[in-house]
């Protein structure tokens, strides 16, 4: 099994508050890790570190062996790894063919100047993009939308434009902060569905998610975090049985 993310000792401060602290875990080839826990353990954190959002307080993050931490202005996308956020990041006023191309800019390489002049190798990029962005609006099954605004879509069918955008980048790690948030049970099956054709063709997911059900049927490990802290690592039947992350969950609303 190959490491393709390793996170060693990783932790993140706001002020005095120490959100996460010294956390490991890896995340091999090819598959799913969810990263559980009760609201404020730190998830989100991990996650916009592991995405050059914010930079680490201390530790290593490395991706293909190479470390993430040294490098500022990072090019995450063309390094091989892109995400979705918990709010959804949309272009109200673009198509969602547009929306789902904007994923795709740092694949992009003709210069500026042929694009500003519409030369030939520009033109033949941006068809070759958009084909590209249509076999991922088909295979999140948005295709008859393709022209429709974005702000004219309802939340389940933009989540799903999130996902076909982080995926024309065709990245070797995706990542996802509660990709279920506000769907309803439909929605949330074919979502899981989803991902596990994402895995099956190659792409690692690290997955942030509540929806227990999702998280239990499609992980193939998981990682649990309470108040920044990893408090247990396992595979989802090792997790569903272990008594700390029953006690950590039987103290929030969630339980
Ligand atoms: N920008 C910030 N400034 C100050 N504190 C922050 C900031 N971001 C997060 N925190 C704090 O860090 C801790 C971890 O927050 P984080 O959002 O990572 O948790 P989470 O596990 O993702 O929670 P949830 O499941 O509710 O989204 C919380 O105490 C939170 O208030």
């Amino acid at each position: 099994m190959t490491t393709l993310l390793e996170v060693q000792a990783l932790s993140r401060d706001f002020g005095g508050v120490r959100a996460v602290d010294k956390v490991d875990f890896s995340v091999n080839e090819g598959e799913i890790l969810a990263l559980i826990g009760p609201n404020g353990a730190g998830k989100s954190t991990v996650l916009n570190m592991v995405s050059g959002v914010i930079p680490p307080s201390e530790g290593e993050i490395r991706f293909s062996k190479q470390p993430l931490t040294k490098v500022a202005g990072y090019d995450y996308a063309g390094l091989g790894i892109t995400r979705t956020f918990q709010n959804l990041q949309t272009f109200d006023d673009m198509t969602v063919l547009e929306n789902v191309m904007v994923g795709m800019h740092t694949k992009s390489s003709a210069s500026l100047f042929s694009c500003g002049m519409n030369l030939g190798s520009a033109r033949k990029e941006e068809r070759l993009m958009e084909e590209r962005a249509k076999e991922w609006l088909a295979q999140v099954g948005l295709s008859q939308l393709r022209t429709s605004l974005a702000g004219s879509l309802p939340y389940g069918k933009l989540r799903l434009m999130e996902i076909a955008r982080a995926m024309v980048a065709e990245p070797r790690l995706l990542l996802l902060d509660e990709p279920a948030a506000g769907l309803n049970h439909t929605e949330t099956a074919d979502m899981s569905s989803m991902f596990q054709k994402i895995r099956e063709n190659g792409t690692a997911i690290l997955l942030v998610e509540h929806d227990m059900d999702m998280i239990m049927s499609i992980a193939d490990r998981i990682v649990v975090l309470d108040q920044g802290e990893k408090i247990a690592e396992g595979t989802p039947r090792e997790i569903q049985e272990n008594p700390r992350v029953i006690a950590a969950y039987l103290g929030t609303e969630e339980a």
